[in-house]
């Protein structure tokens, strides 16, 4: 597992460009599943995670083509599945949480769908019930080996249309049940559906595909099944947790960054979330300026004085995925701020490290964390931390890049799975960050 080393306290300057989005490309990488014919994808980030779901979609069968560094097509026009049953499979698809999405796609086009129990970050538990409920209602079988960790779903004589109240909006699910319901027979109706723009995106790439979606970036999907479906071409969107993150350490290692291309319209209410911090952007024409923050940022109270919560909630609320980012970004801030991370039970272990490095945090239980900002009065210190999660991971890097003297951060792995070269990127904007063993 590699570590960075990283000489804090510098101010950034310059552009960033950010790169695809990982949660879409690992959604669009699976549907390439639902035709014969070829599909090609840009944008693709070059990250471990994607790349993981690449070989196995390689290992599956599908003809893969690399054209540039971010560029593929893909054509699943002889896919074995007797892969799917084999030892190495098994190992393979455990690796990642987004192999879990290959199995709409299989169920749908060839009667059968397995998959190990898909990995991703150990952030809490993470049930797939969602997806295999999904399945049931379009007609499925469904098995699960408890001793293996292996689920199955099976249905040789095609998937049938239905109505479905989704248990909970969950994004994985809810693609995974439209690439199943795109291809069965009649109308699925999908209420309750995630509709993050990686869901968004899906369904447009499944509509060029040729599918029937109506309600697309609503939580109330209505599929009408078609026959069979053709290639297309599909661009990822640029990735806005990352983009998040870049608003995130600009702010707190009091840079100024321009973000290139974040697709604006795309972010929600990400741009609101990092204004409430008190943290200063301008949007100038599609890029995000944001100034150096050489006095600080000031997080607001709501309007009868009270403390600001920060919670996380379906989209479009503020995703999880940004919440540790936003608590580092807070120790710095002038006021204070409680952070609610409501989906999931694991993700604010990692603030020991920043109390170990001076943060005022108190972590009133594994959902709930108070943050006192210091208003840069006081510098985190450096220390050597290991990191537990990819979001937790760049938080912890943030911490570093604005603490004073040198950090170690270990298990970069975790960062690198989800930051397309976050080190040659943070060195060009004028970081001291190099990449040890
Ligand atoms: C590969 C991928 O795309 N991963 C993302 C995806 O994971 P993933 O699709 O696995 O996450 P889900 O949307 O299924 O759910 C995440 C967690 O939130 C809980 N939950 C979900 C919906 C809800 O209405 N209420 C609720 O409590 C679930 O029980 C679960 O613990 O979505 C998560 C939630 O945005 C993100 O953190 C992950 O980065
Ligand atoms: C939790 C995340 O990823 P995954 O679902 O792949 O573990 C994330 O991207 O923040």
């Amino acid at each position: 597992m590699g570590t960075f080393k990283i000489e804090g306290g510098i101010p950034l300057q310059g552009e960033v460009q950010p790169q695809g989005a990982k949660n879409e490309a690992l959604q669009v990488l699976c549907a390439v599943l639902l035709t014969s014919e070829k599909v090609t994808i840009s944008n693709i980030p070059d990250i471990i995670d994607v790349n993981k779901l690449i070989t196995l979609l390689g290992n599956l069968g599908v003809k893969i083509e690399k054209l540039d560094r971010n560029t593929y097509t893909f054509q699943a026009d002889n896919v074995d599945l007797d892969y799917l049953k084999s030892d190495a499979f098994r190992e393979e698809g455990k690796s990642l949480r987004g192999s879990i999405m290959i199995v709409g796609p299989l169920l749908a086009r060839f009667g059968q769908g397995y998959i190990p129990k898909p990995g991703g970050d150990k952030i809490g538990r993470r049930r797939l019930d969602t997806h295999f409920d999904g399945f049931i209602n379009l007609g499925a079988t469904f098995r699960y080996n408890r001793e293996e960790y292996f689920y199955g779903v099976e249905a040789p004589n095609g998937l049938k249309g239905a109505y479905m109240l989704l248990d909970e909006a969950s994004v994985t699910g809810t693609a995974n049940i439209l690439m199943a319901a795109v291809l069965a027979e009649g109308t699925t109706t999908i209420y309750n559906a995630a509709c993050e723009p990686y869901i968004q995106q899906l369904c447009d790439m499944l509509v060029a595909m040729g599918a029937n979606i109506s309600g697309i970036g609503s939580n109330l999907l209505v599929i009408n099944g078609v026959q069979e479906l053709r290639g297309c071409e599909h661009r990822i969107l640029p990735d806005m947790i990352e983009i998040g993150s870049w608003i995130g350490l600009a702010a707190m290692t009091r840079s100024e960054i321009t973000i290139k291309n974040v697709s604006w319209d795309s972010l929600g209410i990400i741009p609101t979330a990092f204004g409430k911090l008190g943290i200063r952007m301008e949007k100038r024409n599609d890029d995000i300026y944001i100034p150096a923050h050489t006095n600080g940022y000031e997080i607001q109270n709501y309007i009868d004085g009270s403390i600001l919560t920060m919670a996380d909630a379906p989209w479009p609320g503020l995703t999880p995925d940004l919440l540790s980012i936003i608590l580092v970004v807070a120790t710095q801030a002038r006021g204070e701020v409680l952070i609610h991370q409501k989906m999931f039970e694991s993700r604010l272990f990692f603030v020991d490290k920043l109390i170990d490095m001076g943060a005022k945090i108190i972590l009133c239980d594994p959902h709930r964390a108070v943050i006192i900002g210091h208003d840069f009065k006081s510098q985190l210190k450096a220390t050597k931390m290991t990191s537990p999660d990819i979001r937790a991971g760049i938080s912890l890097l943030i911490a570093a890049l604005s603490a004073k003297g040198i950090s170690v951060i270990q298990n970069i792995d975790q960062i690198d799975r989800g930051y397309e070269d976050i080190d040659i990127r943070l060195k060009a904007l004028g970081a001291k960050i190099e990449r040890v063993d």
